[in-house]
């Protein structure tokens, strides 16, 4: 019969977070972009400071997303070397050099069309030679710009592999990349309208449907023989099962991806307007006992305070 005394409870701890454990998510706007959002959004103002209180705080990286204000059938601006992503890594990166950047790298939040992937000219069908080449060259702008880890989230076969070897050949051997594993979801509503990045078709095309977990297994297998070094799964209470699975069968660490919609449901506004995180605290508990290696959370500067004896 296991004990209850609290003296026993309190001597032995258990799996505990730690700041380190959480990566914290930058979601970008443009300085004068005063519409509402339903996710926290910062200004490249605001990322030099906020980077410091990560830092100040005990944790080790930041993921940053950003989208552009033009938007085409092209995705032209996703690898804008001046573009919004680019002076957010540069601000970050200026004022903490040893935070690790992290971005996403995708095109669904500069295209017209909110999707993943860029169109055929001629009949509207994918074009996923396109879409590889802009993914490829919107992660080599993300390395000059000094990002560590990209972070490919399409889930295109093959844009693991273009982006390593664009990283390549562009002379960025050390950039690492940490790609999506992405679970058809409900929980993405508060960053595709906060980033204005929501699928005209209504869906995305190579998400893994909660039913087949086996294919994620798969895919992740593909992802880590075409060269990725980590692998990001999304949202990350909903994929514990494949969380499992991958440390089993991977020979890269597994960090999950707490999205919005988990932000958004688990915490509970209070009424100055903050979050309280202790929902969180308890959720990445569960993630850390399956073997997350990090946990990369919107939470994670609110946990962290709470972390930290004060
Ligand atoms: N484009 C892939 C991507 N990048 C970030 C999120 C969601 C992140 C979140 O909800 O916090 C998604 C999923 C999607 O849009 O389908
Ligand atoms: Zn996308």
């Amino acid at each position: 019969m296991p004990t209850h005394r609290l003296s026993v409870r309190n001597y032995l701890g258990g799996p505990g977070l730690a700041p380190e454990d959480l990566t914290m998510v930058f979601l970008m706007r443009e300085d004068d972009d005063k519409s509402p959002t339903s996710m926290p959004t910062r200004t490249v103002g605001d990322a030099a400071e906020d980077a410091r209180t990560v830092e100040a705080l005990g944790m080790r990286s930041v993921k940053v997303f950003a989208g552009s204000r033009v938007r085409d059938g092209h995705a032209s601006q996703a690898a804008a070397p001046t573009g919004l992503m680019a002076r957010a890594i540069k601000a970050v990166k200026k004022a903490t050099p040893g935070l690790l950047v992290m971005t996403e790298t995708c095109v669904c939040s500069h295209t017209d069309s909110g999707e993943c992937w860029l169109a055929d000219e001629r009949d509207g069908s994918m074009d996923l030679v396109k879409t590889t080449a802009v993914l490829a060259a919107q992660a080599v702008m993300q390395a000059e710009a000094g990002a560590d880890i990209v972070g490919p989230a399409a889930m295109i076969p093959g844009s693991v592999q273009a982006v390593r070897d664009a990283l390549d050949d562009a002379g960025h051997r050390d950039v690492a990349i940490m790609p999506h594993l992405i679970f058809e979801s409900v929980l993405y509503q508060g960053y595709r309208a906060t980033m204005g990045a929501a699928p005209r078709s209504g869906a995305r095309a190579f998400q893994i449907a909660p039913g087949r977990p086996e294919t994620a297994v798969h895919i992740a297998l593909e992802m880590v023989r075409e060269g990725a070094d980590v692998i990001l799964t999304e949202p990350a209470l909903h994929t514990v099962d494949t969380l499992v699975h991958l440390k089993d069968k991977l020979p890269v660490p597994v960090v999950p991806f707490s999205v919005s919609g988990e932000y958004l449901r688990l915490t509970d506004l209070k009424e100055n307007g903050e979050r309280d995180v202790s929902g969180l605290v308890e959720a990445y508990t569960v993630l850390k006992r399956a073997g997350a290696d990090r946990i990369i959370t919107y939470g994670a500067v609110d946990i962290a305070r709470r972390l930290k004896p004060s």
